[in-house]
């Protein structure tokens, strides 16, 4: 069966603080009534890029004694530094995180041999699996299946969250890696992805979205594509609006709606506006409304 994670939103107050309570409501939320299979903790959704050291600690402690064991759990690690990556891997693997991700490293231009020994780096002396976070359009890194398969040789790296718009290379590494771990992270891409028989997907908008997108991949395995196609269309349509409206903030707006408190997104993030906060309520009514 293919898994569904939520990519986990922070919830922070007005002066950039992380809100406790409110990013234990959307975990619950995402347990509790979206069913989801896992959190993705510390991705780009959870604003990671934006917090100090300090905060990661604080988030990272937060999702696992709120999730506890009841989802899977991955714990994004990948920093600008790499002390503060290696020290955040071990850090999570002893809190009890059962699988870590990094991103490729990025701002400045690596060459490949340095992106490798990045990641076994991190993974070196750290009893736990890793997924490679690959998202070219946000870090200006793109990893050919050869440089995949090259990484493939640690053996404690065990997969992909692959969000990346070229369905060629994703055809090409499921077909070449049969058991590794593929994880779509395009949330408007999922059905061509489910196409292409990846395992499951990670995303921003399943905190909202989840119980449309499980139906989806339900009736994507029972062989009805126009069920899926259509359910695709709708949250597409959600999506589209969302990211109109900036996307991680409207997020939470949304969520608020939903009687769920999370909080503020990140300076230099964007505070919403009256303009925003109306049109978070009309998506809400239009997509979200029970
Ligand atoms: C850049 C970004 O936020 N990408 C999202 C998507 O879920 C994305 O928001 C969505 O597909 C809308 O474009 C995820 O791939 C990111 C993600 O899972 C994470 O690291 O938090």
């Amino acid at each position: 069966m293919k898994k569904l994670y939520s990519a986990l939103m922070t919830a922070f107050n007005e002066d950039g603080s992380i809100n406790e309570a409110g990013t234990r409501e959307m975990i619950r939320y995402n347990i509790d009534v979206n069913k989801v299979d896992g959190l993705y903790v510390g991705g780009s959704t959870g604003e990671n890029f934006l917090l100090s050291p300090e905060q990661k600690k604080q988030v990272f402690k937060i999702a696992i004694d709120e999730a506890k064991s009841d989802v899977d759990l991955i714990a994004q690690v990948g920093s600008l530094d790499l002390n503060e990556s290696k020290f955040l891997a071990k850090f999570v693997t002893d809190l009890g995180y059962p699988k870590i991700s990094a991103v490729t490293p990025f701002y400045y231009k690596y060459t490949f041999e340095e992106i490798k020994d990045y990641y076994n780096e991190i993974l070196k002396g750290v009893d736990n699996k890793l997924l490679i976070y690959s998202i070219p359009a946000l870090t200006g890194v793109g990893l050919s299946i050869e440089q995949f398969a090259e990484l493939f040789e640690n053996p404690k790296i065990i997969g992909i969250k692959y969000t990346n718009a070229d369905f060629y290379l994703l055809e090409r590494v499921r077909n070449k890696f049969p058991d590794k771990l593929i994880l779509s992270g395009f949330d408007e891409m999922l059905l061509p992805a489910l196409a292409l028989n990846v395992d499951g997907c990670i995303g921003s908008t399943y905190n909202l979205n989840a119980p449309r997108v499980r139906a989806e991949m339900d009736a994507f395995d029972a062989g009805d594509i126009d069920k899926a196609r259509e359910l695709q269309k709708v949250s597409n349509d959600a999506i589209t609006a969302l990211i109109q409206n900036d996307i991680y903030p409207s997020l939470k707006l949304v969520f608020e709606e939903m009687g769920v408190h999370a909080g503020f997104t990140k300076a230099p993030m964007a505070k919403p506006t009256d303009e925003m906060r109306a049109d978070a309520k009309k998506i809400y009514q239009d997509y979200f409304k029970k």
